[in-house]
């Protein structure tokens, strides 16, 4: 970078009108960089706010989809869907995760039917199916590896056979994603994609999820064993790598905020299609301090979802996608 002596460079001059800054801006944000996570319960006509979650609610599929409309009208091109499974139907073997016809699988067949348009994107672990809250099959107090990824390949043909368009392994475990797409091919969903939660943290900032899940009674114990140590950075490009080399086709880092350098070393080593996740402790903590008027919500909104495209993503998980959208949309 070549910089002139002072009074020859004066980087105000280039702040000092809109135009200006307009015209000199380095990255934007559009709603085209928004995926929307909705969370999605049985029943009719119902609705749960989400006391850790000021502004999110859980929804019946019938009321979901108004929602999912909307959210297609303005522009934003993906949902991802989370279902809060009844307490009764979690069990050690996690069958549910694989019936075509469990309250995940009906949802995608219901947005994909009422609102063609929009990508879906789905969850795939086994967390919101297991009775003791964990991504994998436990087996003597372990998370059992291999066993846990042939569950995971039948969740997911479960998922593209109902319509989904992004498959989302957030499991962590090894090997997933190639087995997925095999798995996938063999079965002729050739077009179906996946995005792999290629470095997920063990984090202290899921908690309001797991609420809105109903995950947060079930856990026993961590998840340390299968998702990344926070202190860790070279790791998630190995991971990124082992991912893309499986046949990912987009990676994801998660949480984001915290996360930023890994984004940013994500894109720059392997320029393959990057997301972040804003989990829900980070929309939490703005939404919190938002509703105190401790903050501006649309400006630490907004910078929170800039920040994101500076640190190299191409996109964002985010619980703000249609409140963001609408502002971008002016
Ligand atoms: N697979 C999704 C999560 O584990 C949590 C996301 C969040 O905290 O928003």
């Amino acid at each position: 970078m070549t910089i002139a002596p002072f009074p020859a460079a004066r980087f105000r001059r280039l702040r000092r009108s809109d135009a200006l800054r307009r015209l000199t801006t380095e990255t934007t944000l559009s709603t085209d960089d928004l995926i929307w996570p909705v969370f999605v319960r049985e029943g009719q006509d119902a609705e749960d706010p989400i006391a850790s979650m000021p502004g999110v609610t859980r929804r019946t599929i019938d009321r979901l989809l108004p929602q999912v409309e909307e959210a297609a009208q303005l522009g934003i091109p993906a949902v991802c869907l989370f279902p809060y499974i009844e307490p009764g139907l979690k069990t050690e073997a996690c069958e549910a995760a694989w019936d075509p016809d469990n309250l995940s699988n009906r949802a995608i067949r219901a947005i994909k039917d009422a609102v063609p348009d929009i990508a879906v994107m789905t969850d795939v672990a086994l967390d919101p199916y297991n009775a003791n809250g964990h991504d994998g099959i436990v087996r003597d107090g372990e998370i059992v590896n291999d066993e846990t990824v042939e569950a995971l390949v039948r969740m997911t043909l479960a998922q593209a056979e109902a319509g989904a368009d992004i498959i989302g392994p957030s499991d962590m475990m090894d090997g997933r994603i190639g087995a997925m797409r095999a798995a996938l091919e063999r079965d002729g969903h050739h077009g179906v994609s996946i995005m792999s939660y290629s470095a997920k943290y063990a984090s202290a900032f899921y908690g309001p999820f797991r609420d809105a899940v109903g995950a947060s009674g079930a856990l026993k114990g961590d998840k340390k064993t299968y998702q990344m140590n926070p202190a860790n950075s070279d790791e998630a490009l190995r991971l990124v790598e082992r991912d893309l080399t499986e046949g990912a086709d987009m990676v994801m880092v998660k949480p984001g905020m915290p996360y930023l350098d890994i984004c940013r070393r994500v894109k720059d080593s392997f320029g393959a299609p990057t997301f972040a996740y804003q989990v829900s402790g980070e929309y939490a903590m703005m939404a919190g301090a938002v509703e105190r008027g401790w903050l501006d919500g649309d400006r630490v909104m907004l910078e929170s979802l800039l920040a994101f495209k500076r640190a190299g993503c191409d996109g964002i998980l985010t619980y703000f996608a249609p409140a963001a959208a609408r502002i971008l949309n002016g």
